[in-house]
């Protein structure tokens, strides 16, 4: 095993007493003592506060990689102390200071069955906080609440805080103040990493773009659509019209850079709407040398057959909604939105806009930055897609990872994030069921 998976580096000198003790017990997969330990959530949760180890890691890690000495008991007990731990509510994507969650240690060591737990508990976790969400949007200040959490969440780093004053007050009397000294525990503060930034919706419809070197890229360097998808596009245009027969309804969402409207306009569909909401997304395509400005909007076999409908699809797909269009092929490739408008466009849109026999794509790059996210989304996804009525083929494609394996360089360069780290791409087709 190597070092940094060793015990001794994984649980830190500065590690509390009761940590130390349930990481301890997870690592040698001592199922009665974990039970024992457990008796809050919290505890399953807890996390060495300068490696970042939570029980899960642990109880993983000391598995190390499949050797001959491996048992079957070991790998019962192994197994065993991972499930108990999630039933007291262990977190499937806490990272450590390598930035690895407990699925991504057990995908590195080649533990495919521990690795499957992670993954289960993931679509778990996020089935429940889709649920929430939906229950959320219900209560009117939700969004107080969530930002009154997010701000309760500061962390302090390392162990060498002083312990802080507070003031506790009797409220009964009004007259009883005492000052005591209350020794915070030190917490874990994960590295910081380029996934971590949060594009939001509103602010990328603000941005100023640059269209360069088969990039689109908005002004905080953010990569909007990239040339290297071009393979992916190709690949879902033919899963969204197999037999490229002429004369389809297709509407896209999302023009980006022109490159999957420009695969749609090879096969002579009947009308190809596409939406899209970016201001100078809509000025490049009205410019003089476009392939999709007004000329090609007239050139449509009638009248409003051919259009970019301008705006954000929010709003303008409930109006082709609203006026009975239906498509025989729909694609969805947004940017800077959350997974909650694309789940509410698969529920809410898909079962009018797509006709009975039609096709849905969308690009898939849900949780793309980390194996374990991509196969969490991958089956959050296909639930929700069913609770639409659509059932869901995945199909695997390699991505050539030669020019995409590091951040700022190769294709990566001159943009922030790395939102694609993985050698396959799942692309889904999307019919109704039955
Ligand atoms: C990733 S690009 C699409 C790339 C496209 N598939 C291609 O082949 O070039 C995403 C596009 O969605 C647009 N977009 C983002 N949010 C939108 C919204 N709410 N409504 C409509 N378009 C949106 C962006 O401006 C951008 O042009």
């Amino acid at each position: 095993m190597a070092d940094q998976d060793s015990i001794l580096a994984r649980i830190s000198v500065n590690c509390p007493p009761e940590t130390q003790r349930v990481l301890t017990a997870a690592w040698s997969h001592d199922v009665r003592a974990v039970k024992k330990l457990l008796d809050t959530p919290d505890k399953a949760r807890c996390q060495d506060p300068q490696t970042g180890e939570t029980p899960l890691h642990a109880a993983i890690r000391s598995c190390g990689a499949p050797s001959e000495d491996d048992t079957p008991e070991d790998l019962e007990a192994a197994h065993k102390t991972v499930y108990e731990l999630l039933l007291w509510g262990a977190i499937w994507n806490d990272v450590d200071d390598h930035s690895e969650t407990p699925g991504c240690v057990a995908q590195r060591l080649n533990r495919p069955e521990l690795y499957n737990l992670c993954v289960d508990a993931g679509v778990r976790a996020e089935m429940i906080f889709g649920l929430l969400d939906g229950y959320e949007k219900l209560s009117s200040d939700g969004e107080d609440d969530d930002e009154e959490m997010a701000n309760g969440e500061a962390q302090v780093e390392d162990g060498d805080e002083a312990p802080e004053l507070v003031s506790v007050e009797d409220d009964q009397n009004g007259t009883d103040v005492v000052d005591e000294l209350v020794k915070e525990e030190p917490t874990f503060q994960p590295p910081k990493n380029d996934s971590d930034v949060d594009v939001k919706s509103e602010a990328y419809l603000r941005s100023k773009l640059t269209y360069s070197d088969g990039k689109l890229v908005d002004d905080a360097g953010n990569g909007v659509m990239m040339a290297w998808e071009t393979d992916v596009m190709r690949r879902s245009v033919d899963a969204l019209l197999p037999g490229k027969e002429p004369g389809k309804r297709i509407l896209n969402i999302g023009f980006g850079m022109g490159i999957i409207d420009t695969m749609f306009t090879e096969t002579k569909p009947a009308r190809h709407h596409i939406i899209e909401a970016h201001p100078e997304v809509l000025a490049h395509i009205s410019a003089p040398d476009s392939k999709f400005g007004k000329a090609w909007e007239e050139s449509g076999p009638e009248p409003g057959a051919f259009k970019v409908h301008q705006g954000k699809w929010q709003d303008v797909a409930l109006e082709l909604l609203h006026s009975g269009q239906m498509y025989d092929a729909i694609y969805f490739d947004t940017f800077g939105e959350d997974y909650a408008q694309l789940r509410m466009f698969f529920t809410e849109f898909i079962p009018g806009l797509l006709d009975t026999r039609g096709i849905f794509g969308f690009f898939n790059g849900l949780g793309a930055d980390r194996k374990i996210c991509y196969d969490v989304y991958t089956k959050v996804s296909e639930m929700h897609l069913s609770e639409a009525g659509l059932d869901t083929d995945w199909d695997e494609i390699p991505v050539d990872m030669k020019e995409l394996a590091e951040a700022g360089k190769g294709e990566w360069e001159g943009v922030k994030r790395r939102y694609w780290t993985l050698d396959t791409y799942r692309l889904p087709t999307c019919t109704f069921l039955g």
